[in-house]
């Protein structure tokens, strides 16, 4: 491709001077590049150039070309960008920035085959069971009946405590995931305060010295809160290895350890640097798979339930689902049982498709010259891929901004949701870099969706109507947070 490419032009560019139409945007964010690239892709087509750094950036709006770049040439898309200045700090040696190699590929496989794997996923089914009862608890104290709940915060402490049992294992209290959960949050939230030392950086830093100084804090902060966690975790793995290597270990000790993600981490050795993961890689590492799977998945929840709050008739035809495959007496549903139920993942794949919580892949990076759409994608050059627009693409999805979940339902509309026999939505991306969470993801959606139509009937407030428009944090979250009532369904 390298030859054809080299006479080909790049996707066109809206600005006769590069940068200039940055500048109309950079003012929103990237709340304003959306909208600013929707108007863009309508002029000039679903490929186009943006010169937002020294590499072109190319944003990408169409399914048959994001399946060409992420599937079919897979491994010419797979990199990412150069890392920035609070990238280093704080993604040091993580999966989702790391350059297309073997430290990622390492990485990647350890996730993948150890914590994430649908085995070890099992091993976690006492935690989602504990923290449902943390939920309800929660909105029956709170007499969510009556008074109306803030049912995103519930959301995320429940995703958080799930997590955080996975990352460091089963012994941590609320306390500790309280802390865990402030930090990460405050990290993640003051995140585009700081891009400002990403620009010229040596000078950014002097000026806003006590912004900088601010990051360094909170990174502090983390590092006090994550590292305790690690050690302690370092310690029940290392007596135990000791124990094995003694040959003393019973049969009812091995019982009570389930495997933890940190515990995968501590004997891996980077293939560049040959030694192991120190103390920064650590906290970078389990902070990603906090982040990636806690704020990623209590939006999508959020987002799902205002549907079925906003459409009390697709509620019911869930309820009707639910109570048919579990019976009245059952005390909860059961993660086997959300297999036998159609509707259920037809409202959750409707929920992603309408309200993705990204709007954008993360960036990736191409590593040589090669051709897309008739255009050159010259090497280095970073390709965004526009996940809400492929989603709602009207030539795909008949009236896509309605949440219609019945066109998940029937034989021919079974959609793959992994992308790789053609894309029709990429929630969770597709190809190399698809993201490693997408089965835990699911079944947190599943279960939880599930158990909470099971037990509650979900109720708009007056004066409170749900209202679907989106505000960009870290993810795209709604405007004005759900706020709605939890009627018991069953007297227990
Ligand atoms: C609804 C929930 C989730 C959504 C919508 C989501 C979405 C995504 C997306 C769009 C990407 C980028 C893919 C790309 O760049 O091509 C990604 C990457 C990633 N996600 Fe998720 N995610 C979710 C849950 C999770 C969970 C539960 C975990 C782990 C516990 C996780 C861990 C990761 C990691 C480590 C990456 C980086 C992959 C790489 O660069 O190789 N995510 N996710």
């Amino acid at each position: 491709s390298r030859s054809t490419s080299s006479s080909l032009p790049l996707p066109p560019d809206p600005n006769i001077l590069p940068f200039l139409g940055t500048l109309q945007w950079l003012r929103e964010g990237l709340g304003g590049l959306e909208s600013y690239l929707r108007s863009v892709h309508n002029r000039l087509g679903p490929i186009v150039t943006l010169r937002i750094t020294s590499h072109p950036a190319i944003f990408v709006a169409d399914r048959t070309l994001a399946h060409e770049a992420l599937v079919l040439n897979g491994s010419v898309y797979a990199d990412r960008p150069q890392p920035d200045t609070i990238s280093k700090i704080i993604n040091k040696h993580n999966i989702s920035s790391g350059s297309y190699g073997a430290t990622w590929r390492l990485l990647r496989r350890n996730i993948t085959s150890e914590i994430l794997h649908p085995s070890r996923v099992r091993c976690y089914s006492h935690a989602r069971h504990w923290v449902l009862g943390i939920l309800f608890d929660s909105f029956r104290k709170h007499r969510g009946d009556q008074e109306p709940i803030a049912l995103v915060d519930h959301l995320q402490y429940a995703m958080f405590a799930l997590l955080v049992l996975m990352c460091f294992g089963d012994k941590l209290d609320e306390k500790q995931i309280k802390q865990v959960e402030f930090i990460q949050r405050l990290q993640l939230l003051s995140l585009s305060r700081f891009n400002i030392f990403n620009i010229w950086p040596k000078f950014t830093k002097l000026i806003l010295r006590k912004r900088w100084q601010e990051f360094l804090k909170i990174r502090k902060q983390q590092r006090d809160v994550l590292l305790p966690l690690i050690h302690a975790r370092r310690k029940i793995v290392e007596e135990r290895n000791k124990k094995r290597s003694e040959e003393e270990e019973e049969e009812e000790d091995n019982k009570d350890y389930v495997q933890s993600y940190v515990d995968t981490l501590f004997d891996l050795e980077l293939p560049d640097e040959k030694k192991k993961l120190d103390e920064e890689d650590l906290v970078s590492l389990c902070s990603e798979f906090l982040t990636g799977g806690t704020d990623t998945t209590a939006t999508a929840l959020q987002w799902i339930m205002a549907n079925l709050v906003k459409y009390p008739d697709i509620q019911e035809r869930l309820h009707e689902e639910i109570k048919s495959v579990v019976g009245e007496e059952a005390k909860e549903v059961e993660e086997e049982d959300v297999e036998k139920m159609p509707y259920l993942k037809a409202v959750v794949l409707e929920g992603l498709r309408r309200h993705p919580p990204g709007h954008f892949l993360l960036p990736h990076r191409v590593t040589e010259d090669t051709v897309l759409g008739g255009y050159k994608v010259p090497k280095k050059g970073t390709v965004n891929f526009m996940v809400a627009d492929i989603g709602r693409d009207p030539k795909v999805w008949e009236e896509p901004m309605v949440f219609k979940p019945e066109r998940f339902m029937g034989e021919e509309e079974v959609v793959d949701i992994t992308g790789s026999r053609g894309i029709k939505m990429i929630p969770f991306g597709a190809g190399r870099r698809i993201c490693p969470g997408i089965g835990l993801a699911m079944l947190h959606l599943e279960y939880y969706i599930a158990n909470m139509v099971r037990e509650f009937q979900w109720k708009e407030v007056e004066g409170h109507e749900v209202d679907l428009t989106e505000r960009l944090e870290f993810t795209v979250v709604m405007k004005h947070p759900l706020k709605v009532l939890a009627v018991p369904r069953r007297s227990h």
